[in-house]
């Protein structure tokens, strides 16, 4: 078996089809940067159309081989054994998102690489559990009646993925998609095709048949995202990234009337409120905003402070901020670089916006100094910015950068106005001791998720997700059966 090459010090990285690695077929590749150092560390093998096309066809074939028959018992016991192989091989997958995203070692050892053998276990428990619908029904004649359901895979579900959390993010919905017994096409991010890779090497190893699981290389518009959207064959499509390509997927899920799970992008807001347990606030909150270089969708970009507290807490925010040291150390790195030179150059843009618009820059602003092999990564500074007005574009729209704005604010109604005023609606954090404020002002957050004095907190079997601009349905627990499954009721007369 050819193998995946994803090792941080070999250069080629394959597609993945029907259970063997391949070249593309039109004989094209793009190089595979690692953003730390800004160096070419391999060549990404790009699918062509027919790649593509071989790979949706493996997909739907492997729905009516031994993977279509297999109980959901079988099933789970396979998806587990990926779980349990993705744990044992934990240092290859740790290499590899180090090398394809910079990100330090500390961050992928604690969320990237454990998430993905999480994903797989949990929505094996999630399938195992799960209670069918029944009611008794009484028909007009007296007699009687039984409705239930079954559930059943759609069938070929395409997964296109972000680069930010690439291994989390992608097992988030292949985990959920083959315990329904779907099989998927996956199409990673061009700047983060290493963990996809080698999960190929983890299905072939616990034995998941043929097909079940594939991956195709290379960009959005005329390559290898639009070729599987677009193909179809494709039963459903699941997304997370910009809002502005879950809006040109959405147009190819209309050709067939495809289903579609979106995770777009957010403008998150926090408040923290004067009586708020200042130190956890500040902790909390400079994580939301620095954590993977603020390349999170549900990182904060918007910080809405009681005006008693404002000057105290921008002074720790500040002190926090300068905590996190661009560079990489070692095993031991402080900040990461951003993904790409382009979105380096992406966020500055909005660092000279902020500051043209009128905004005081309370640290940060630029790019680091930093010598040695990091000196030509894509690193910025830790920014934060006051005197931001809530129409300036730093406060409107997502930068998906170390950084945020910091308001003053004077009552609730007024910052749950603010909060809410915004084109999207992933998620919110509320900062206070006043346990009733807290359940009141979450509940009127127009978001899919709210953490009260807290964030990121997840558990995989809650709704995952966001309203307006930031998505469309939501994934986690049963909620993520709702869209990898469909419903079948039948109802006997009795
Ligand atoms: N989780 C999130 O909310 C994320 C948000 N972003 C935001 O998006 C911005 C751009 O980042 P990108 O990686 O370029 O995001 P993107 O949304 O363009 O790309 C995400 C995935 O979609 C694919 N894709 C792009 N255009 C497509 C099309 N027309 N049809 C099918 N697939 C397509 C890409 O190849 C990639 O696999 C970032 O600066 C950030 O603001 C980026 C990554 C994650
Ligand atoms: O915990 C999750 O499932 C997701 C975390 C992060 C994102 O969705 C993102 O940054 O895109």
């Amino acid at each position: 078996m050819v193998s995946a090459s994803c090792s941080p010090v070999t250069e080629t990285i394959l597609n993945f089809i029907d259970g063997s690695y391949r070249k593309g077929s039109e004989g094209k590749s793009f190089p595979n940067v690692n953003p730390a150092t800004g160096t070419e560390i391999g060549v990404v093998h790009e699918a062509s159309q027919a790649d593509v096309a071989d790979a949706v066809a493996a997909a739907k074939a492997a729905l009516a081989g031994p993977w279509g028959k297999m109980t959901t018992a079988e099933r789970v016991k396979l998806i587990a054994a990926v779980a349990t192989e993705i744990e044992r091989r934990a240092d290859d997958f740790l290499a590899a998102e180090v090398a394809d995203t910079g990100k330090p070692r500390h961050v992928a050892s604690h969320i990237d690489i454990p998430r993905g053998a999480a994903n797989f276990r949990m929505f094996a428990d999630v399938v195992s559990t799960m209670p069918g619908e029944s009611f008794n029904t009484s028909p007009p004649d007296g007699g009687q009646a039984l409705n239930y359901t079954v559930r059943k895979p759609k069938g070929v579900v395409a997964v296109v993925c972000p680069w930010n959390f690439p291994l989390l993010l992608m097992t988030w919905k292949v985990g959920p998609a083959l315990a329904c017994g779907n099989t998927v096409v996956v199409k990673p991010s061009e700047e983060t095709p290493r963990t996809a890779a080698l999960l190929g090497e983890v299905m072939n190893a616990v034995g998941m048949p043929k097909g079940v699981y594939n991956v195709v290389h290379g960009f959005g518009p005329g390559s290898a995202g639009e070729f599987l959207t677009s193909n179809p064959d494709v039963d459903a499509i699941t997304f997370t990234g910009e809002t502005g390509t879950g809006q040109a997927i959405m147009r190819k899920a209309a050709i067939g009337v495809r289903d579609i799970s979106f995770e777009l992008g957010g403008k998150n807001p926090a408040i923290v409120f004067a009586d708020a347990d200042l130190a956890k606030a500040v902790e909390g909150l400079s994580r939301s905003v620095f954590l993977n270089t603020g390349q999170v969708c549900l990182g904060t970009e918007r910080v809405y402070v009681e005006r008693p507290i404002f000057d105290a807490f921008v002074a720790r925010m500040a002190a926090a901020a300068q905590g996190f040291k661009p560079g990489v150390t070692g095993d031991r790195a402080y900040l990461g670089p951003l993904i790409s030179a382009e979105h380096r150059e992406k966020v500055l843009g909005y660092y000279r916006r902020a500051v043209e618009d009128g905004a005081t820059v309370v640290t940060g602003g630029g790019v680091p100094e930093i010598s040695g092999a990091e000196a030509s990564g894509f690193f910025v500074e830790p920014t934060l910015w006051i005197d931001v007005a809530h129409g300036d574009t730093v406060m409107r729209e997502e930068i998906f950068g170390p950084c945020c704005g910091i308001v003053p604010f004077d009552s609730e109604d007024e910052v749950i106005a603010l909060a809410n005023d915004t084109v999207y609606g992933l998620c919110a954090s509320i900062w206070t001791e006043n346990l009733s404020r807290g359940h009141r002002v979450a509940a009127a957050m127009d978001v899919g998720v709210c953490w009260v004095n807290s964030w990121f907190l997840r558990d995989l079997r809650t709704a995952f997700g966001g309203s307006g601009h930031s998505g469309i349905g939501r994934e986690g627990g049963v909620h993520s059966l709702e869209f990898y499954t469909e419903i079948t009721n039948i109802c006997v007369k009795l």
